[in-house]
Parts: structure tokens; sequence; C-alpha cells
């Protein structure tokens, strides 16, 4: 039990979508006052049990819409379960999807200073990573444009560099490695390596079955929002093949 970094326990997730077409705020207001909306309620994850050990390369496997950045999501803390709990035994990097924790009006050198200020880390601080999370994001030309000009790619690089400079215990990475180009991709790879000898836990969600076979250790399958199987890798790898080609 004393290796356990990540325990997911009795975890479902409930998402209220309105049925009906609004088309204004201001209908919207109207309607709700009058208790004319109605919602259909939809579970996104369904009773998820699963620990992740200390320094495991753990991968999250399935179909579009199967419910794994909703799970990522809940176990970086910024979404609440409907029901259950996770608990995670260390500090976690902060969860940068593509887009998500940055600003788009500001630069580049605003948004890691804005992180930097979310994850709690003094100006000081920030001072001394600057630098670090320029250098690996191959940047340095781009640091002082507004980040709403940058590619996706551009994004991820920028999300990357901040969420691993302050070597985590946890470290989630969503897809991130996908829209990165070949040479990006791969420094991301040696330096999640480097990470995990280092006692890194690492979370990955890849659509890449290579991806994950090659770097993962073990893997859970979700399946509409309920976990398939939990283990070994190429055991998960090839199950999940197999099940969907
Ligand atoms: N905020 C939300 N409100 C309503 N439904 C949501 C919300 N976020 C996710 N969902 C729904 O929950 C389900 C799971 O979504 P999620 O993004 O977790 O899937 P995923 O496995 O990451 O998919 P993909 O591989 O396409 O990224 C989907 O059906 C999605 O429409």
């Amino acid at each position: 039990m004393n290796n356990v970094i990540v325990e997911i326990k009795d975890l479902s997730m409930c998402f209220n979508m309105t049925t009906e077409k609004i088309t204004t705020f201001k209908e919207y207001l109207i309607k709700l006052t009058k208790k004319q909306i109605s919602y259909n309620e939809f579970w996104a994850l369904k009773d998820i049990n699963f620990q992740i050990m200390k320094g495991e390369l753990f991968g999250i496997l399935g179909l579009n819409g199967a419910g794994k950045s909703t799970l990522l999501k809940i176990i970086a803390g910024v979404l609440k379960p409907t029901i259950g709990e996770v608990n995670v035994f260390g500090r976690m990097a902060p969860l940068i999807e593509l887009g998500a924790g940055f600003d788009p009006e500001l630069t580049a050198r605003e948004n890691i200073y804005l992180n930097g200020a979310v994850l709690g880390y003094s100006k000081k601080q920030m001072n001394k990573n600057f630098d670090a999370i320029v250098a690996f994001s191959e940047l340095e030309n781009f640091i002082d444009v507004p980040i709403k000009n940058f590619s996706s790619g551009m994004y991820a690089r920028l999300g990357f560099s901040i969420a691993t400079v302050t070597n985590p215990d946890v470290l989630i990475v969503d897809e991130i490695l996908a829209v990165g180009d070949f040479k990006f991709q791969q420094k991301c790879e040696n330096k999640i390596k480097e990470m995990i000898e280092s006692g890194t836990t690492v979370i990955l969600v890849s659509h890449s079955i290579d991806q994950i076979r090659s770097l993962c250790t073990r893997a859970a399958l979700l399946e509409k929002g309920c976990l398939l199987k939990v283990g070994e890798i190429n055991e998960m790898c090839d199950y999940y093949y197999s099940k969907y080609s």
C-alpha cells in the first residue's frame, strides 16, 4: 500500500447537458427563471477503481469520448467528481492541455509567470526557472508574442516546458506529444524518461498505441466511461488493438 501514489476510489462523473437549443443568454435567463430548461444526465465516468504506483509510467487507453481527459482532469483536481474520490500522495504538476491554463492575449513570457503564480511560485522562483523553460521550449524568438498567435505545436512546447521544469512527483501528459513535431516529441520522450529515472510518476494519454507501448509499464482501458481492464502494458495494448481493429 505504501507505494501507491494515485488512488482512484469509486469514481463517477456526471455532466448535465441541456437538451434544448438556446441561442441567447437572455433566452437562457428567461427559461431558467421559468424552469423551462431540462437537462440530460450524462455519466462520463462510472465507478472507476484503480491505483497507480510510485515511479510507474501509466497509460490510459480508450476510443474518442471514452472518458480519458475527464479522468485526467479529476486526477489533476481541475474537475470535482460527482461520486467517489481521488487521492494523490505527492506534488502534482499542472495539467497543461493545449491552451488550458494560458491566457491567449498575454505573451509567452507573461503566461510563464501567470502559470507560476497559479502554482504558488514566487517571482524569484520563476525568474530562476524562466530560462530553463524558454530553452526547453525553443521559443526564444517568440517569447514576447501574444500566444493567440501560436500554433498548436508551440502551445504544446510551452505547456510541456512549464509542467516539467519543477520535477513534480506526478506528471500528467494529455496528448501533448501528439502535436509537437517529431524532433520535439523525441525531446519530450527523453525528458519523460529522465524524470522517471529520478522517481517521477507519469500518467500518459495518447492515441498512439505504439507510443503507449514503448513508454508505459501498465495501462488502464476505458470504454464509454467504464474501466474495462487494468494491466501490464503489452497485454493491454494487444487487447485494445484486437478489440477495436
Ligand atoms: N464539460 C462537459 N460537459 C458535458 N459533457 C462532457 C464534458 N466534458 C466531457 N464530456 C463528455 O464526456 C465524454 C468523455 O469525454 P472525454 O473528453 O473525457 O473523452 P476522451 O476519452 O478524452 O476523448 P478523446 O479521445 O476524444 O479526447 C464525452 O462524451 C464528452 O462529450
